[in-house]
């Protein structure tokens, strides 16, 4: 067992001395007193439960490097508890997250549990390890009970076998009922069940990063004494499975060859233990000796020693009606529009150039909205074209003439009246749902990373790949709703045409969710906060929105714009699903099938990022 408790913090950590009980100084430099070395061969090494050498790390560039342990070595012996005592920010953290797997060193060896953390084979991280770093690390919304499931399926135990562990723990650290949710316990409560998850599998080494900061003395002393009992039950769980009545008869076991080791606690050992490690160096005699558990070994074999193992965001009016904003447009007619008119069609030719500029209507419209401008523009030359027309039935003329000279058949693919809305449509339909996956993920491995849940994960052995499909698996649900809704307010309630199968047009969308989802797990390894993770996602809703053809036609863009366009993960799936909608187009055509095909890779390669960055991060 490791523990390490902030020196002067108000009497917390291991006091020297006694039993199984060692208190240690970390750090270097700054003007702190550097860890004492100790020297043992190779075999001896990887005997101990924990055994540093020559343990050299630091932070930042090489140039200006803030070294935090300089030339450290240390040495946790099986069977004991191990305090680490050291000033605030002297490297107590950085050493245990070396010890556990966490971090590397940048020279210098760790044996753990006789192999070296992180390689293959070593267990560590792993199950071997019980890990209570100094957050909480736990998370809120899970009640106790979800919160032993969630960690106890982890280090692969079996439902049954977490349900008793529970049972026994809830008992053991004096907790509340196992349907209370973790965020409306006490900090006490959650320090406690913070306890209990490195607890749960039963670790070889049991790893405790300040398991008593930020609670009152009172509770501090419980932890202790709770501390104290687990060391107690996992001593006794090694090798002696009799128990005598008096010393004597423990004794006689040992000398008759019936046990291997005696152990003796004294009546108030507990308690005494405890007043010594609060007092440290004041605790008196009396304190010292009723705290020293009295052993008796049987050190003919070898083997009771390889056992030992302990447990962690206008004219006038009419154009001033415009600019005002009271009216979308202002039409005038000169004072002898219509005799002009008349004129101008049965001159013709002859028709001067007085009475060709008296035939004109005047328009001034608004055109900030394109949809409205457009619409008006249109507008007026149908009235135009049916007024001419009638003008010329009752002129008997051709009505025919009032038409320009071109014929618009029926469309192939659309209306001869399209809407904007059909044209925006599949873009709007993709672009909600990428972004909303996007806002779902993006902040999911930095909530748990600042909550230390994912350095839980990390320690207890989960890889990147776990991590990262956990997310997908349970968000894709969420993302799946969100999708629905999306489709069947577009479709149904706004009236978006939809030509093609829909069933692909599902697959698309919910591919294009997906893809989202996965850019939010790169957006979310790499912010280390969560505000600037949304400042990236925000920030690249934009130029997405604007250059993938979902508002603004790629075939309207510069070339330059275009190529930026193609490699944007919505660009094509936008053609794919527009193809889809308005020319009800199959998967067989390019046009569709690419939509498909780029969103699988931007998939894969999301993903990959992701993962390689977690692998990174975590390394
Ligand atoms: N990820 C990091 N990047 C850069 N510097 C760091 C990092 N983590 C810790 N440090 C620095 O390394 C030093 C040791 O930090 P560490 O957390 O190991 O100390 P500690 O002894 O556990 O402190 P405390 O008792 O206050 O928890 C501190 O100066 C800290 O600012």
């Amino acid at each position: 067992m490791l523990i390490t408790e902030t020196g002067g913090g108000g009497g917390g950590g291991g006091g020297g001395g006694g039993v199984g009980m060692e208190g240690v100084t970390v750090d270097g430099r700054n003007g702190k007193p550097p860890l004492q070395t100790q020297q043992s061969t190779v075999w001896s090494r990887r005997q101990q439960a924990v055994c540093v050498r020559h343990a050299f790390k630091h932070y930042g560039s090489s140039k200006h490097p803030n070294h935090v342990l300089s030339n450290l070595s240390m040495t946790v012996a099986k069977g004991t508890i191990y305090g680490l005592l050291g000033a605030s920010g002297c490297g107590k953290t950085t050493l245990l997250s070396c010890i556990v797997g966490r971090r590397r060193l940048n020279t210098g060896e760790i044996y753990v549990l006789g192999g070296k953390p992180g390689t293959k084979g070593s267990g560590v991280p792993g199950k071997r390890v019980g890990y209570m770093p100094q957050e909480i690390a736990l998370n809120g919304e899970f009640s106790i009970r979800e919160t032993m499931m969630y960690f106890g399926w982890i280090f692969g135990m079996e439902t049954s076998e977490i349900q008793d562990r529970l049972e026994f723990l809830l008992n053991f650290l004096d907790l509340p009922s196992q349907n209370r949710l973790v965020k409306n316990l006490s900090g006490g409560q959650q320090r406690r069940v913070s306890f209990a998850v490195a607890l749960m599998h039963d670790p070889e080494l049991l790893i405790l990063d300040e398991p008593t900061v930020g609670v009152d003395p009172l509770l501090r002393q419980s932890i202790l004494v709770e501390l104290l009992l687990v060391f107690c039950d996992s001593l006794c769980k090694l090798g002696v499975q009799d128990y005598y009545r008096t010393i004597e008869d423990s004794i006689e076991a040992v000398k008759v060859g019936k046990a291997w080791a005696a152990i003796y606690f004294g009546p108030d050992f507990s308690e005494e233990l405890a007043a010594r490690m609060l007092l440290g160096r004041f605790a008196d005699e009396g304190t010292l000796n009723r705290s020293d558990i009295i052993l008796w070994q049987d050190l003919s074999s070898e083997l009771l020693n390889m056992n030992l193992h302990v447990f962690y965001p206008p004219p006038d009016s009419a154009i001033a009606a415009v600019e005002t904003g009271d009216a979308w447009g202002a039409i005038y007619f000169t004072d002898n529009f219509t005799d002009a008119l008349v004129a101008r069609m049965a001159l013709g030719r002859a028709a001067d150039n007085e009475t060709l500029d008296q035939s004109e209507m005047r328009v001034w419209l608004d055109m900030s909205n394109q949809q409205i401008g457009l619409m008006l523009n249109r507008d007026l030359q149908v009235a135009y074209r049916d007024f001419a027309q009638q003008l010329l039935t009752a002129c008997d003329n051709n009505p025919k003439l009032a038409d320009i000279p071109i014929q618009f058949k029926e469309p192939i693919y659309g209306s001869n009246d399209p809407s904007f809305t059909n044209f925006v449509a599949p873009g709007v339909i993709l672009t909600i749902v990428f972004f909303l996956a996007v806002a779902l993920t993006s902040s999911a491995l930095i909530i748990e990373r600042m909550e230390g849940l994912l350095d839980r994960s990390w320690v207890a052995g989960v890889t990147p790949v776990e991590i990262l499909f956990s997310h997908v698996i349970t968000q894709f649900v969420v993302m799946c709703g969100q999708t629905a809704l999306v489709l069947i307010f577009m479709i149904l309630v706004f009236g978006v045409e939809c030509k093609g199968d829909i069933f692909l047009v599902i697959i698309l969308t919910i591919l294009q969710g997906l893809c989202g989802m996965c850019f939010g797990f790169v957006i979310s390894a790499i912010c280390e906060l969560e505000r600037n993770a949304i400042q990236l996602a925000l920030g690249s809703f934009y130029p997405t929105l604007l250059l993938s053809g979902v508002i603004w036609p790629v075939e309207g863009m510069p070339v330059m714009l275009r190529y930026i366009s193609a490699c944007l993960p919505l660009t094509l799936a936008t053609t794919s699903l527009r193809s889809m909608l308005t020319r009800g187009w199959f998967i067989t055509e390019p046009d569709v099938y690419l939509g498909f095909i780029s969103t699988i890779i931007w998939i894969v390669l999301f993903l990959s990022i992701s993962m390689i960055v977690l692998k990174v991060k975590r390394g």
